[in-house]
């Protein structure tokens, strides 16, 4: 495979990137009246329109001919196929796989398909019976509250579900805990009665410190609370990869739901770590959300790559971030029910994609992932849109959006989807009368996406979280990177693990730098 500097459509657009940065965006649509549409497409009821970037016909193909030659459909298919694609762990990449529904074949080895059909089966018959009564707690209660104990891909995407499809929530109250400061698990604790409460430890190390932490909190309030015997097989349940850990922690293997290596934790909340939300949105509602997310994988196999959402919008993201060097993005929901979206996006992009070194451990020629952060609108627009419309870096912008608001929630849905279509508009054309004070002028041709959902449901949701996983996974394809390992999050959890007992003792820190001793003194100094 070439390299990206040896393809010939790379050098081009390198060759012109100060052209393209100028590029009038406002000109582009008066150059193609059809310009929406030749920039625009569906998928999976998901409308992304990237006509708002300095992307013309040429750009776009040259960009197209960098995915063929950087043989994206053929890495694409590899990770379909359950290739070990996660070279650097020896494993294959297949949360896909937990998105096809029962029944369907050739999208993964039939021993992994059973096995995701088995533990499927198994989750739905135990979210009934607790959602309908027939399966209590230790004494006999019903379960009304569960307790999700997860940190990283073990929290966020079951958090961003849960807040996106509360209306449609009608089993148990999930409460997270996710931190090892105590907060979330003071809050929740004080919010559930122990004997109507289920925790699920979820894990798929199983040795994460923060979730020990609060699973070993959990089970000694349950065991000092509910006066029962059976209560941590009634009331516990973990959800691993690892068995052998939940025996060490003091529970039944047996009764864990699994999971397993071939999910890369921030692509989990399709397999049992999304336990919390079947339970809460029942398991037909979680069989929507799969079936969406299996809809944008249906298309991202099978789209031709020039009309390939998760592909465009990838390339779109290299186009900014990469040639342009734009490396802050900006994604905007316009739905408080997307609140946690750039959260979760912060994990599943910069985690997966935070790379220096390609897949053959060379040190990578090019910008890969920058920062992507952001907040709902309209607040965000009283908060950091200033700088996105004045401000002297250019941040490209994901504006999401819903068309059909949610039945029985109130609100004023034309002034959000106003100000929704108002904000690229104005971040694109800008303002700038040459009688008009400096300070007032908008320098405008700011790009944007807009993703326009028809409503927010399971199915679209799944959909959409699906289409940013494809799109982090078009841009390592290109950029040659590994987007599922994480080996740079491990070298902070070692040393915490080191300086614990320097913190906690009498004794002076030795073996540090300066800093770190400094902090420790004055540390234990303000502690008392
Ligand atoms: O599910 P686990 O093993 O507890 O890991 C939690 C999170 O920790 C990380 O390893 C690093 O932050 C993430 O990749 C993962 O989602």
């Amino acid at each position: 495979m070439q390299t990206l500097e040896a393809i010939d459509a790379w050098q081009a657009l390198w060759a012109s990137r100060d052209r393209l940065a100028e590029q009038s965006i406002n000109g582009l649509f008066d150059a193609d009246a059809g310009r929406f549409e030749h920039f625009s497409l569906t998928a999976a009821g998901i409308l992304l329109d990237y006509s708002k970037q300095p992307i013309d016909r040429q750009t776009r193909e040259r960009l197209l001919e960098v995915a063929r030659a950087r043989d994206v459909a053929g890495q694409r298919d590899a990770m379909l196929a359950g290739e070990p694609i996660n070279e650097s762990e020896g494993r294959a990449v297949l949360h896909t796989a937990l998105r096809v529904p029962d029944g369907g074949t050739g999208w993964a080895a039939p021993a992994i398909a059973r096995e995701v059909a088995s533990t499927r089966s198994r989750m739905a018959e135990l979210a009934a019976a607790i959602r309908d009564g027939r399966r209590t707690g230790a004494t006999g209660q019903p379960i009304e509250h569960v307790i999700n104990i997860g940190i990283g891909g073990s929290d966020l995407g079951p958090r961003l579900v849960l807040e996106a499809l509360a209306p449609l929530a009608d089993g148990p109250t999930v409460h997270f805990v996710a931190n090892v400061d105590g907060v979330e698990w003071q809050q929740a604790m004080g919010q559930c009665d122990p004997e109507r409460t289920l925790v699920l430890v979820v894990s798929k190390s199983f040795g994460t410190v923060e979730t020990m932490a609060n699973a070993h909190e959990a089970m000694a309030w349950l065991r000092r609370s509910v006066p029962s015997e059976i209560v941590l097989e009634r009331q516990v349940l973990a959800i691993t990869a690892n068995l052998d850990r939940v025996r060490e922690l003091g529970l039944d293997p047996e009764l864990a739901l699994p999971m397993w290596d071939w999910v890369g934790g921030r692509y989990s909340l399709w397999s049992a770590v999304g336990f919390a939300i079947m339970l809460a949105i029942g398991p037909t509602a979680f069989d929507e959300l799969l079936a969406g997310a299996h809809a944008m994988d249906r298309h991202f196999a099978e789209a031709p790559l020039e009309s390939n959402m998760p592909v465009l919008l990838g390339l779109v993201s290299i186009f900014n971030g990469t040639l342009l060097d734009r490396r802050s993005q900006a994604v905007v929901p316009y739905t408080e029910r997307l609140g946690r979206l750039s959260a979760y996006l912060q994990q599943l992009v910069m985690e997966s994609n935070g790379k220096s070194v390609d897949r053959a451990g060379h040190p990578v020629s090019i910008p890969t992932a920058g920062a992507i952060w952001g907040q709902t609108g309209t607040p965000g627009q009283h908060a950091f849109f200033q700088a996105l419309h004045q401000g002297t870096d250019v941040v490209p912008v994901d504006f999401v959006g819903v068309a059909r608001p949610v039945a029985g929630e109130r609100g004023d849905p034309l002034a959000l989807t106003a100000n929704l279509f108002a904000q690229s508009q104005a971040l694109m054309q800008g303002r700038g009368d040459a009688d008009m004070p400096a300070a007032r002028r908008c320098p405008g041709n700011r790009p944007s996406n807009t993703i326009l959902l028809k409503a927010l449901t399971p199915a679209t949701l799944g959909a959409l979280i699906a289409l940013y996983e494809h799109r982090t996974f078009v841009e390592a394809a290109v950029w040659g990177i590994n987007a599922f390992d994480q080996f740079g999050v491990e070298l902070g959890k070692v040393l915490a693990d080191d300086l614990k007992p320097l913190i906690a003792g009498g004794q002076a820190a030795e073996g540090v730098d300066g800093s770190t001793a400094g902090l420790i003194a004055r540390y234990r100094d303000w502690r008392g």
